[in-house]
């Protein structure tokens, strides 16, 4: 009888009767393990029932309320880690629950809270072109950092503008007279007393940022240096350092150790681009399955959504994505791992390749940006609403396209590491690691795929090999034009729009093969292997038919062959479409966290959207503000043309 009233509630049931594999096993999964699986399940519910960690009326509040209500939440949350004596694994899943970070949330226990402050007013990207000077004098053994013009005062870092204590200052370096470049100092900005800012320093928040809510809990800052004086050790000496004379000497220490927390930090802009693509396709899955339009015939239902194949084509492609995201996300956990065993060896042969594919992953799957965009769409005129949840993600989520590395300059890295590869073919020196496909470039742009049924596009072989084909296709097309060109670095500037495209073909590539990697492994659970099979063919067979020019023009495969990968997919989503409310049920995401009355588990959209209406402080009158002085006038024709 519970269940029955249970399922009466449940407006996807139906669709969850008709998954054809063990969803519970698939969270598991997607979690990485059982116990992932356990601990994120309990916090998630621990989180969801907590009054104070509310979240519905967020992009309602001011500024000021919204940033007192980070701090509010943030202390609340720290509170309950110790209560609970959550692990750190759980106090991690419990502030990604709250899903409203704030710069104090690493730091309670710390007498400090710090900040990274290298961008400028002036300049981001070009990190050489940052003006902020560190001149040492040897008098009092001190640095002297100053803001020489308006575009150095440093811009955007997070935490700066009201919470931090300390910051983490790139600025240029200069002794006796000479400029020795970037590099990091650690500067007291704020009193630990009373948390004014210490003399020499003004410091304040850049101001409202894109959407409600959104990245608007954070404090990014603006910092100008009035010749404030720091002492010598304050500089970040791990490189370089200078001495008491006030020497610049360089250390011996290899400075390609930095790699190892670039690569961390990349790894974890890949896990949230999952975690937000998937929130995002939960939701407009979940809403396409509720929404009806058109299609009713003899008083029969109309069609939902999600039955229609451009419905199909849009979404699918973006779940499939998000599984595919995870995966590669996974495997750059190991790529830490093993790039932290390798310097602790001293072994750098590997760095220039992860640098380039962490930078190159970064930048491919933060196009969730667009995916959010796409899902907003995908629910029509609803997801154009807060509650819909998807206007806020979309906004916090937007910025990942710029942060640690615009996009598209991170691109040109990958495509120079391309082009170089390239060039060094003949010369002996092997390719390695996700690059080492290059080694086999005239083989495999010769070579033609074994493929004349569409089903023949099942194959991973196939599938993969279509890839590097036209990864290496593309490097080695950029490679020969830049050849034309008597001055390289002319080239380069020439062809930069070619050579991001290869290095977005060269990292679709990898999350394709990562994917294929992962359906090697042992997976359990009755039908989760066949699913994943079928997802992993729709995320590579959606990229071929977006990209088909490129991999046509590659010669790679022939126009025939294109047609026959589009007949493929066309089949593929046949067979996603009974599982997809299963597929998202498996992110195990709590109606809290989700925040969306169209993303709700049990489809109950109407009722809740109409309740939410309601809730909004334009209706907390029936007669609004502004009616006498505005409308009214309007309605009576009494404003005169002279008041106008
Ligand atoms: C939400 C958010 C949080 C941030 N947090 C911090 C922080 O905590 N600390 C900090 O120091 N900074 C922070 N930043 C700043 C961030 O790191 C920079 O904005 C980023 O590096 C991009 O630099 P930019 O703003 O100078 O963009 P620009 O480089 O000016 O980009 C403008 C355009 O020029 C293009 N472009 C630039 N160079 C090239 C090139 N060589 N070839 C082709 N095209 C090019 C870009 O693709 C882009 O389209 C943050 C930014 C945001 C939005």
């Amino acid at each position: 009888m519970e269940k029955q009233q249970m399922e009466a509630l449940d407006y996807h049931a139906e669709e969850r009767r008709k998954a054809g594999f063990d969803v519970e096993e698939m969270k598991i999964v997607w979690a990485g393990s059982r116990k992932a699986y356990e601990i994120s399940d309990r916090v998630a519910r621990l989180v969801a029932s907590d009054p104070v960690f509310r979240k519905d009326n967020r992009t309602m509040l001011s500024r000021k309320e919204l940033f007192k209500d980070t701090l509010k939440k943030a202390a609340h949350a720290w509170k309950r880690i110790i209560e609970l004596r959550l692990s750190e694994e759980e106090a991690t899943k419990l502030r990604f629950f709250v899903d409203q970070p704030v710069f104090t949330d690493l730091h309670f226990g710390m007498q400090i809270i710090g900040c990274y402050a290298q961008t400028e007013l002036g300049h981001g990207s070009n990190v050489r072109g940052l003006e902020t000077t560190a001149s040492f004098d040897p008098q009092t053994d001190e640095f002297v950092i100053h803001s020489p013009t308006l575009t150095s005062r440093k811009w955007w870092s997070g935490g700066l503008g009201k919470v931090s204590t300390h910051a983490v200052v790139y600025a240029r370096l200069i002794t006796d007279g000479q400029d020795h470049g970037v590099h990091g100092f650690i500067v007291q900005l704020r009193s630990l007393d009373d948390h004014s800012p210490l003399p020499g320093i003004t410091v304040g928040d850049i101001g409202m940022k894109f959407g409600s809510g959104a990245y608007n809990i954070m404090d990014h800052g603006v910092l100008k240096f009035d010749y404030v004086r720091i002492p010598r050790d304050q500089m970040l000496m791990g490189v370089s350092r200078v001495t008491r004379q006030g020497k610049y000497m360089r250390s011996d220490v290899p400075r390609q150790l930095v790699y190892g927390t670039m690569v961390y930090v990349r790894q974890r802009i890949v896990a949230s681009a999952s975690s937000a693509l998937s929130r995002a396709v939960c939701i407009a899955t979940r809403y396409s399955a509720v929404r009806r339009q058109f299609g009713s015939r003899n008083g029969d239902a109309e069609t939902q959504v999600i039955d229609y194949k451009t419905q199909q084509n849009r979404l699918f492609p973006l779940l499939a994505s998000a599984y595919a995201f995870r995966f590669v996300g996974e495997w750059l956990k190991w790529l830490y791992t093993d790039v932290t065993r390798r310097l602790e060896a001293n072994d750098f042969s590997t760095l220039p390749e992860v640098h380039a594919c962490t930078a190159g992953l970064k930048s491919i799957t933060t196009t969730t940006a667009d995916a959010i965009e796409e899902c907003r769409k995908l629910c029509g005129g609803h997801g154009y609403l807060s509650s819909s949840g998807l206007p806020e993600l979309f906004a916090v989520y937007v910025p990942a396209c710029t942060y640690e590395g615009d996009n598209v300059v991170l691109l040109l890295q990958v495509g120079r590491l391309l082009v170089k590869t390239v060039s060094q073919l003949g010369s002996g020196k092997k390719p390695v690691g996700t690059i080492a496909y290059m080694g086999r470039a005239e083989h495999l742009l010769q070579c033609h795929r074994e493929v004349r049924r569409a089903e023949d596009w099942l194959k991973p072989q196939v599938i993969v090999e279509a890839f590097q084909a036209r990864a290496a296709g593309m490097a080695v097309a950029c490679a020969e034009n830049l050849n034309k060109f008597p001055n390289q670095e002319d080239g380069f500037g020439q062809l930069s729009a070619d050579l991001a495209e290869a290095a977005v073909a060269h990292c679709q590539l990898i999350v394709v093969s990562k994917f294929i990697e992962k359906l090697q492994q042992d997976i359990p659970g009755k039908g989760v292997r066949r699913q994943l099979e079928i997802l992993c063919n729709v995320y590579a067979l959606s990229l071929l038919h977006k990209h088909l020019g490129d991999f046509i023009t590659s010669g790679c495969i022939t126009p025939e062959q294109g047609v026959l990968a589009n007949e493929q997919l066309r089949s593929l989503y046949s067979q996603v479409r009974p599982n997809a409310i299963a597929l998202v049920d498996a992110f195990n995401y709590t109606d809290h966290y989700l925040g969306s009355v169209l993303g709700r588990y049990d489809g109950n959209v109407y009722p809740k959207l109409y309740e939410e209406a309601w809730k909004d402080p334009l209706n907390e009158t029936v007669v609004p503000d502004g009616y006498h002085e505005y409308i009214r006038p309007i309605l009576k024709q009494h404003i005169r043309v002279a008041r106008l």
